[in-house]
């Protein structure tokens, strides 16, 4: 079933086309009720929703797109510009959401869909559907658009179309709604409908029955041919596909193979099965390697073995999953991948490197794991999550806790002194760049709100090409332009975070895969050169009057960050001392006056 499921998107990955996708859809798609491709959800392993609105796709879908994926229960491709007849959703009998609004989708509705007794929404909306409107009749049935297609009418009067206002129905071919009608609906509707189509009320009903049965049986003979033929050309398609893909499989599969899961649990963590096989070598059966004491750390392998898994997502460096042990703080590990051939020597060496860096706003290595096939690192869990989750999470819903200044600016100088400290370490001349992956996924904060900085020294792990490609530092002007990265291009990581905390708006540098961000540093430039100042600082902060000196001053250091030439940037340490200088305000309340009334021309012409 995993594999069905994947050769099924697989399937869907070729249609798309997607550079994106293309990328991100590789490797394992669901563990437990986790999933590590975009857009999919799991449960229990299996695929439940497919989630890709207003991704700019393409591609004519297949009729069998959906004949594998039987536990879907969500589907969305919402504002895109898909083509072809709408799918055939009779293997689908959880589906409960279709969105196929906002596309080109053409054809006729597909009569699976009357087969769907658990639908609770259709959205086929702005579309070129055409020919009748099917007798939906499932009681579930509670939210129905076809509005803006080229469909004819009557529409069948079964209870549930009734229920619909004519807002369901609007913009369509004719006898189906008459905008100017007086009538309560506007649109016409067929007297004793029964679940089979839109037919007239002229004719007798029998006569509809016989003709619908003829209709049907042909059109079944017809749906089975096609059926038949879209399998073959599905299977072909896959068959293709997998020979291109057969190398990375090939590799995803053999590092699975050297794992299983600890059944003891539901939850399982995934674990090396090497280290339960007495016959394998010692150097290749690995050893979990505790930074610190062991007794201290309070869990050894066997611990680790019992724990049960719950996976945290898929980052640049590998899988990570957070562990729960027995009696003890949970503990994350980071399951690395792509990194370089290293010997054992070698990695250790970089592990050295790591734990080195001492300082308490830098996550500390708790152990790690080296075998020839798996190499993991265990980090503490950090209670409160990621800075991104914290910045961005929640938005505009009763949930959110609105993140006032003092705490920003908290944040801001425990980075700043991480930073710091980074660059100022003797050993950091070893690793390819001090950080290189400074980001708000990357910031994590304690059970107290302190910053704890994740993912130092990694970047020396992984060949440059890859690291190229993926780390936030190779984004700055200066790798665009001369392909070369030093400190600087971290203090221009930092001036990028910084801004994200003082806008609360999402980077382009920064944002996950598949979320769309701001060039911050151009945007701020632009702000304040067109002097809408009133739209920088965050709204969660903009009214805290008595903090708008700091939030200037924090503008001003991120404005300088930013500059297109390295040498122009401050040193994290002189960062440090101006960030020091910041007070906090006495109370996080919001004041009568904006923050953003403050700002003028003058504050600016100094150093923006
Ligand atoms: N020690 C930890 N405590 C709590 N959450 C963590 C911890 N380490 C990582 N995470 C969270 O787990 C998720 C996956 O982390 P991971 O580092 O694999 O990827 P990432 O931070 O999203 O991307 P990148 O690989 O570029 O850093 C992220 O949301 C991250 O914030």
């Amino acid at each position: 079933q995993y594999e069905e499921e994947r050769d099924a998107l697989y399937a869907l990955k070729h249609t798309f086309n997607d550079p994106f996708l293309n990328d991100n859809w590789n490797g394992l798609q669901c563990y437990e009720n986790t999933s590590f491709w975009y857009g999919i959800q799991c449960t229990n392993g299996r695929v439940t929703a497919i989630l890709l609105e207003s991704k700019g796709l393409s591609g004519k879908i297949n009729a069998d797109a959906f004949v594998l994926l039987s536990e879907l229960v969500t589907l969305s491709f919402k504002n895109n510009s898909l083509s072809g007849n709408i799918m055939d959703f009779s293997s689908n009998p959880k589906l409960k959401d279709i969105d196929l609004s906002k596309n080109m989708f053409d054809g006729p509705i597909s009569r699976s869909l009357l087969s769907l007794n658990l639908l609770e929404s259709l959205q086929l909306q702005d579309n070129h559907l055409t020919g009748p409107i099917l007798g939906f009749d499932q009681t579930s049935l509670t939210s129905f658009n076809v509005s803006n297609n080229s469909i004819t009418g009557p529409i069948p009067g079964t209870d549930t179309l009734r229920s619909f206002s004519s807002a369901s129905y609007s913009s369509n071919g004719p006898y189906m709604c008459d905008d100017s009608s007086n009538s309560s609906s506007g649109c016409y509707f067929s007297e004793n409908e029964t679940a089979g189509g839109g037919g007239s009320k002229k004719e007798p009903v029998s006569t509809i029955f016989i003709v619908f049965d003829v209709l049907g049986l042909l059109a079944g003979i017809l749906l089975l041919f096609l059926y038949c033929k879209k399998s073959r050309q599905l299977k072909k398609l896959i068959q293709k596909y997998q020979l291109e893909e057969k190398d990375e499989d090939d590799l995803e599969m053999e590092r699975m193979s050297n794992f299983h899961y600890n059944e003891s649990k539901d939850e399982s963590v995934i674990i090396p099965a090497e280290v339960n096989n007495r016959s394998v070598t010692n150097e290749e059966k690995g050893e979990l390697i505790f930074m610190g004491d062991e007794d201290q750390a309070g869990f050894d392998l066997n611990d680790l073995l019992r724990a049960s898994a719950e996976g945290l997502g898929k980052g640049l460096f590998g899988n990570t999953y957070k562990a729960t042990l027995d009696g003890r703080p949970s503990v994350v590990v980071k399951r690395l991948r792509d990194i370089k051939p290293l010997s054992y020597d070698e990695f250790t060496a970089v592990v050295r490197i790591i734990t080195d860096q001492k300082h308490p706003n830098l996550l500390p290595l708790l152990a790690y794991f080296y075998s020839n096939d798996e190499k993991l690192f265990l980090y503490r869990y950090a209670m409160n999550g990621n800075l991104f989750n914290r910045l961005h999470g929640g938005r505009g819903t009763r949930d959110r806790i609105p993140l006032r200044w003092n705490s920003r600016l908290a944040i801001a100088r425990g980075v700043a002194r991480a930073m710091e400290y980074l660059h100022l370490n003797p050993n950091s001349s070893k690793c390819i760049v001090p950080h290189g992956n400074l980001k708000p996924s990357n910031i994590l904060l304690d059970g107290n709100d302190n910053v704890l900085i994740s993912d130092y020294g990694l970047a020396s792990l992984v060949a440059v090409p890859i690291v190229a490609q993926r780390l936030v530092a190779f984004k700055s002007p200066e790798y665009q332009h001369s392909k070369r990265i030093s400190m600087k291009s971290d203090v221009w990581s930092y001036g990028c975070f910084l801004l994200e905390l003082l806008t609360g708006r999402l980077s382009a540098h920064s944002a996950p895969p598949g979320i769309n961000g701001v060039d911050l540093c151009s945007w701020v430039h632009r702000a304040v050169r067109e002097e809408w100042t009133a739209e920088i600082f965050d709204i969660e902060i903009s009214g805290q009057r008595s903090a708008a000196p700091g939030m200037l001053k924090l503008l001003q250091i991120a404005i300088r960050c930013c500059d297109k030439i390295p040498e122009k940037r401050p040193e994290m340490t002189e960062i440090v001392r101006e960030i020091d200088s910041i007070k906090a305000v006495d109370s996080d309340d919001s004041d009568e006056l904006s923050a953003d009334q403050l700002l003028t021309d003058e504050s600016f012409s100094a150093n923006a």
